[in-house]
């Protein structure tokens, strides 16, 4: 397994492909981002540009590092060309197991066989996204809070088959990006990370949903009485509703009981296209729930 890493392939420019590739520059590696269309790889890159812009104006990033590492950051709609030259790969796209799988298939045949295939997925098991790969050895999880550049902390999920030179190369990458790791041992989905919060963010969902609480009350009771930085709906919204539902429909199939059962708002808001902070509006607009409870 190469330790030599220059060349990083993050492929989904959305949410958090646009963070974790900005997270990479930073770190100081060369950055391809990959996603199906030139808008969407626009967006990314304007998403991008408005976290340097901010991490600058606050203090946090010097002028000529995050002009660095805009330069670092080059798009493609191209997978198979971008694979051929990538030292380590980073899967952000769709939380829909098919997709991935379909993925990996390419970038195993695409990549050097050295290279480590590492998947962002919030919940799927590691060893599922590996199963079309010849070598799962070298696939790894490597899930990054939202918004990446700002949440120092990274899940590393080991899979089934995952290499001990695969999480070595992880760990120097992860580093060399100034990134705290916690390690799920085992290949369960929803790992240490998503069996916490889809817990609690589904019971915060149903409060709202059977008209108990706001939106407000249930998120002020995280913050001043739990001392959460940020209340669970309000974290739904930053996640995406969207991507919430999959991935509570998912762990709520995989271990049934209610513990991670979306409540039926969610469900709504995502067909209302309200899908949080990304669409304007989620179980909160402007600042405040528009939610009748
Ligand atoms: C579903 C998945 O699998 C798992 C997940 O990732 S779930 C989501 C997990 N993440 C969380 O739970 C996030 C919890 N929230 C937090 O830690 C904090 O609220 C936060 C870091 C997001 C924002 O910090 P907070 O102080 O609360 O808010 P806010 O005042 O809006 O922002 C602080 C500063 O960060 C800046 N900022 C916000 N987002 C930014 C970004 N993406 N890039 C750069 N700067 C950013 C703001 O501009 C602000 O700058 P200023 O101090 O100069 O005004
Ligand atoms: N949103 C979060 O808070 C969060 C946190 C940690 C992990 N995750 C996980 O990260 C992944 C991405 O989530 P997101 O919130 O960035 O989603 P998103 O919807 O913002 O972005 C997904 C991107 O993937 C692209 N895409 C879809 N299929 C593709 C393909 N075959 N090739 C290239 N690009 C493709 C889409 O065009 C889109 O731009 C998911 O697995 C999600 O569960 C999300």
């Amino acid at each position: 397994m190469s330790a030599e890493i220059r060349e990083v392939l993050v492929v989904g420019a959305g949410l958090m492909g646009s963070g974790i590739a900005q997270v990479a520059a930073q770190g100081g590696f060369q950055v391809t981002l990959v996603d199906t269309g030139e808008e969407v790889l626009a967006r990314g890159l304007a998403r991008i540009e408005d976290s340097l812009t901010r991490l600058v104006r606050s203090g946090r990033l010097g002028e000529v590092a995050a002009a660095d590492a805009r330069a670092r950051i080059g798009t493609t709609t191209d997978l198979v060309e971008a694979a051929r030259g990538a030292d380590l790969v980073i899967e952000a796209i769709v939380e829909d197991l098919d997709a991935k799988q379909a993925l990996f298939a390419k970038l195993g045949d695409s990549c050097r066989p050295d290279v480590v295939l590492a998947t962002n997925t919030s919940q799927f098991q590691i060893s599922r996204i590996a199963e079309p790969c010849e070598r799962p050895e070298r696939v790894i999880g490597v899930h990054f809070s939202n918004p990446p550049p700002l949440m120092t902390l990274v899940e590393v999920i080991l899979g089934d088959h995952t290499s001990e030179a695969a999480l070595e190369v992880t760990r120097e990458f992860l580093a060399a990006c100034d990134r705290e790791i916690v390690l799920c041992r085992k290949d369960v989905p929803g790992f240490i990370s998503n069996r916490l919060s889809t817990a609690l963010c589904m019971e915060a969902a149903r409060l709202v949903d059977e008209g108990i609480a706001t939106p407000e009350d249930v998120d002020k009771v995280a913050r001043l009485m739990y001392g959460h930085k940020m209340g669970p709906i309000a974290t739904l919204d930053l996640a995406g509703l969207d991507t919430a539902l999959r991935v509570s429909t998912a762990l709520s199939e995989h271990y049934g009981g209610d513990r991670f059962t979306p409540p039926p708002i969610l469900a709504q808001l995502v067909e209302q296209s309200r899908y949080g902070n990304k669409s304007g509006a989620g179980f909160y607009e402007n600042g405040s729930s528009q939610l009748a409870v």
